[in-house]
């Protein structure tokens, strides 16, 4: 105790302004461990649902949660709260559905009550006072830029416009492989399918890859990094009433948003000047890329120009990693199983017409097992395992439980997928199960809830017809043109599935293997 008062008497005399920050925020702290983080009757509510033991002042549960968080979560769930549970991670009480029928009751039954997203400090700066679509609290805001995403940006016409350019790109990284197989040399898949997903992403956006890519791709990278990282202020939000520690909890958000708004201000300038050029010309909206169909909606939608930023920003970060990380896993997973690639190449082939030298997308709809791979490959591998955090915004009755309005609800898709109940041989990887089952598991509008890689109700995933689109093609043609093999030394079990956690789920080890030309 001396030393404490000594190191503050130095303190008061040296630096008077860094003890009273200091002071404050160990008061902040203090009142955190006393008040839980929420107050009163909310507080009783929340605590009569099932937590982990071990809940620890200040940082909460944060402790037991290891590198992959959704892990950790189903296994706590097993022992202590099957359908929901309560975590505090830090002051951040959050309610975990780990069961189909829990997932029924928050995205089905209670889909109002339980549509919006918390507030977050770093989403508010990177996606301008989180006005995008996918953080944006529940409201009139969100319902516009939702009709306006689902409607003019990923509606199936603007899918099926965007075929030549999917066929393309696929061409481009055919070409690719082509030259790695007759070189005998190993393709980093990794690399192949992020830039093959990223390009596609890029022209979707801004009508051209060229020049735009690279950039894109990093800003991705940092805000992924940031958007699913841990922020000290989302579970001590009462730090945040601290003007140092705001600022140095979103600096690099802040500068990662001056990058994007350089790039995306040119972009939507030039778009902008051309608009203005071309005003004769009526170009049919499926044509048009996303920021010239923004543009056309600007007034109509009501939206600002920052508005505009947040929702392309969207664009990128939600459908980039989440394809391309769907193929490699998918790809990772056939190569340990070679008589499942073969049974795929099998199919594959069969549909294509004898001479054709790439997989088309009229081939692809009698391809059953492709999309059972596809469907295999989702399940044991959610590419956004805990979704996007729910939030609701009243109290409501769920299972036995009351959970208050303006609670952090996540749904663990990776345990729902895994679920004992529902699943037999939860982690093999075993596509044939869903040929048995498969009328009852339809991605768009799941009957059941034990299959959720794209959520369901008000806020599902709105990309998924582009997803599908995208991971179709490029492993349909991956099957049809090439064999595959691991480099030399390497056998089926020594490929690394382990996996890296941040917004979305990524594979820790590049996936290295080696092509082979079908016909050889
Ligand atoms: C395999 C690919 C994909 C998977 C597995 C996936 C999965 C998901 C999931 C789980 C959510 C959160 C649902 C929730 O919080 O309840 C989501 C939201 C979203 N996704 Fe996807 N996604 C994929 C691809 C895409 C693509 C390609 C795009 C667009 C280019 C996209 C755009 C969005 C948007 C805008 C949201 C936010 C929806 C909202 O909050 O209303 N996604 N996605």
């Amino acid at each position: 105790m001396a030393d404490v008062v000594h190191v503050l008497g130095e303190m008061l005399i040296q630096d008077p302004r860094a003890l009273m920050t200091t002071m404050l925020v160990v008061l902040l702290l203090i009142r955190i461990m006393i008040t839980g983080g929420k107050q009163g009757d909310d507080a009783k509510l929340l605590r009569l649902l099932p937590p982990p033991p071990s809940k620890l002042p200040i940082i909460g549960h944060l402790h037991l949660m290891g590198d992959l968080p959704y892990v950790s979560l189903a296994g706590l769930a097993t022992k202590y709260g099957p359908d929901l549970m309560l975590v505090h991670l830090g002051a951040a009480p959050t309610v975990v559905v780990s069961s189909p029928r829990a997932a029924e009751a928050v995205l089905r039954t209670h889909d109002h009550i339980f549509a919006s997203r918390p507030r977050s400090r770093v989403w508010d700066v990177i996606m301008y006072g989180q006005t995008d679509s996918c953080f944006s609290p529940y409201g009139d805001y969100f319902r516009r830029a939702r009709k306006l995403v689902t409607v003019h940006l990923l509606n199936a016409s603007k899918v099926r416009a965007q075929r030549p350019a999917r066929e393309e790109e696929v061409r481009g990284v055919m070409g690719k492989i082509g030259k790695a197989a007759a070189a005998g040399e190993a393709v980093d898949m990794s690399e192949l399918l992020h830039a093959f997903v990223n390009d596609l992403i890029c022209r979707a956006v801004s009508g051209k890859a060229e020049g735009l890519s690279k950039l894109f791709r990093e800003l991705t990278d940092v805000n992924a990094a940031l958007l699913g990282g841990f922020n000290i202020l989302d579970f001590l939000p009462s730090l945040g009433r601290l003007e140092l520690v705001r600022k140095v909890a979103c600096a690099k958000a802040l500068r990662v948003r001056k990058r994007w708004d350089q790039l995306l201000d040119k972009l939507i300038d030039d778009h902008s000047r051309r608009e203005d050029e071309d005003e004769d010309e009526d170009e049919d909206e499926a044509e048009q890329d996303f920021i010239d169909v923004l543009l056309s909606l600007q007034d109509e939608y009501g939206f600002t120009r920052d508005h505009i930023k947040a929702i392309l920003i969207d664009m990128f970060e939600a459908g980039t990693d989440t394809s391309y990380m769907t193929l490699e896993f998918a790809m990772a997973e056939l190569i340990r199983k070679p008589h499942l690639m073969n049974k795929l190449q099998e199919e594959v082939r069969r549909n294509v017409p004898k001479g054709q030298e790439m997989v088309s997308e009229d081939d692809l709809p009698n391809m059953t097992y492709l999309k059972a791979v596809i469907k295999e490959t989702l399940r044991l591998h959610p590419p956004v395992p805990l979704m996007i955090p729910h939030f609701s915004l009243d109290a409501c009755a769920v299972h036995g439980y009351t959970i208050p309005a303006n609670t952090r609800v996540v749904v663990n898709a990776w345990a729902i997928g895994r679920h004992t109940g529902n699943w037999e041989d939860q982690n093999e990887f075993q596509p044939d199960r869903f040929i048995k089952t498969g009328a009852s598991v339809d991605l768009k509008a799941p009957n059941e809830f034990h299959f959720l890689p794209f959520g369901f109700g008000r806020r599902m995933c709105p990309g998924l017809q582009s997803a599908s689109a995208t991971v179709e093609i490029m492993l349909s043609n991956l099957m049809y043109r090439f064999h595959w093999k691991l480099p030399p030394g390497l056998k089926e079990e020594d490929v690394d599935m382990t996996e890296v956690f941040g917004i979305s789920v990524s594979r820790k080890e590049k996936l290295l293997l080696v092509p082979v030309k079908a016909s050889e």
